[in-house]
């Protein structure tokens, strides 16, 4: 499990971290989100005792982050690999590192290479690796220990579909082993694959926390019908209500589109909520 108290960080006279707290059950998906510059980041940093928090307390396992690397995996927002080293000898370097040797090693690499799509690639040097195979490669270096806190701070990020999902599935079956697993992205349909529950970062700290449907559910989404003469577009809660009863009197259509609510609508939200509950 990890857990963090009213974490503050303060650089300079920056405060990146202001009263972060959060909560990551074994077998759980939190999905981080926020925008650029909220403390994701920092957060993962701490928790993966990178970083010291000023004030507060965070705990993996019971225990101090410097104190519980071994059960941490980190795959961090960065590509960190050695140009000149092999996808096989990354993972022999961190399977190594936390104790696993000869078969055991041999085996979770080949299965974590399975996973990821990697096997082909085990023996090329991670420099000459596409961008997608050096994301899968940096998630398998973070995954091969098999840690119980697994933090990835947007493994996806200029990932293809391909990439995107074996990661992805990879993550989801991590959780479903008991790993607690804290996921940080920009995209929403990742969290719904995911089945994650989802932690909104502002201003360095959490300020709503709850399931896609919770947070989303009551957000509208938007409708848009292009009939011959005109396109019709309505903000509605609603979608398919919305949608039959524009349809309902039969006229030609020459396009639907149906947009459900993103997390720039989550965040506008938050927006005001906070606005209102300062006031
Ligand atoms: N080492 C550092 N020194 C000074 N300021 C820092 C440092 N690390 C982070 N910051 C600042 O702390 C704030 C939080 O940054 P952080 O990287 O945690 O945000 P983030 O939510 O991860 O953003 P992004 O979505 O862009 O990755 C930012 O204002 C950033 O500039």
């Amino acid at each position: 499990m990890l857990e963090a108290i009213d974490l503050v960080k303060n650089y300079g006279t920056l405060r990146a971290l202001d009263g972060f707290s959060l909560r990551v059950e074994p077998g759980e998906i939190v999905g981080l989100v926020g925008h650029n510059g909220a403390g994701k980041s920092t957060f993962i940093s701490m928790a993966a005792s990178l970083a010291r928090p000023d004030s507060g307390r965070i705990m993996i396992e019971g225990r101090p982050p410097g104190k519980a690397r071994d059960r941490v995996g980190v795959a961090p927002q960065h590509i960190a690999l050695y140009p000149s080293v092999t996808v096989r000898e990354h993972l022999r370097l961190f399977g190594g590192l936390s104790g696993l040797r000869r078969g055991g090693l041999r085996s979770e690499i080949d299965d974590l290479a399975a996973a990821l799509r990697l096997t082909a690639f085990l023996d090329r040097r991670a420099g000459v690796l596409s961008g997608g195979q050096q994301r899968r490669t940096q998630a398998a270096c973070a995954l091969i220990h098999r840690p119980s806190v697994l933090l990835m701070d947007e493994p996806t990020a200029g990932a293809d579909p391909e990439t995107r999902q074996a990661l992805l599935d990879t993550v989801k079956q991590r959780a479903t082993d008991g790993a607690a697993v804290l996921y940080t992205t920009h995209y929403l349909p990742e969290l719904t694959d995911l089945r994650a529950t989802i932690a909104v970062a502002r201003a360095g700290r959490v300020i709503a926390r709850g399931t896609a449907e919770d947070l989303l559910g009551r957000l509208p989404g938007e409708v848009v019908v292009a009939f011959d003469d005109e396109q019709v577009r309505i903000s509605t809660a609603d979608p398919t209500a919305t949608l039959v009863s524009l349809l309902h009197d039969g006229r030609p259509v020459r396009g639907v589109e149906v947009r459900n609510p993103s997390l720039d609508d989550l965040y506008r939200s938050l927006a005001v909520t906070d606005v209102h509950s300062n006031s």
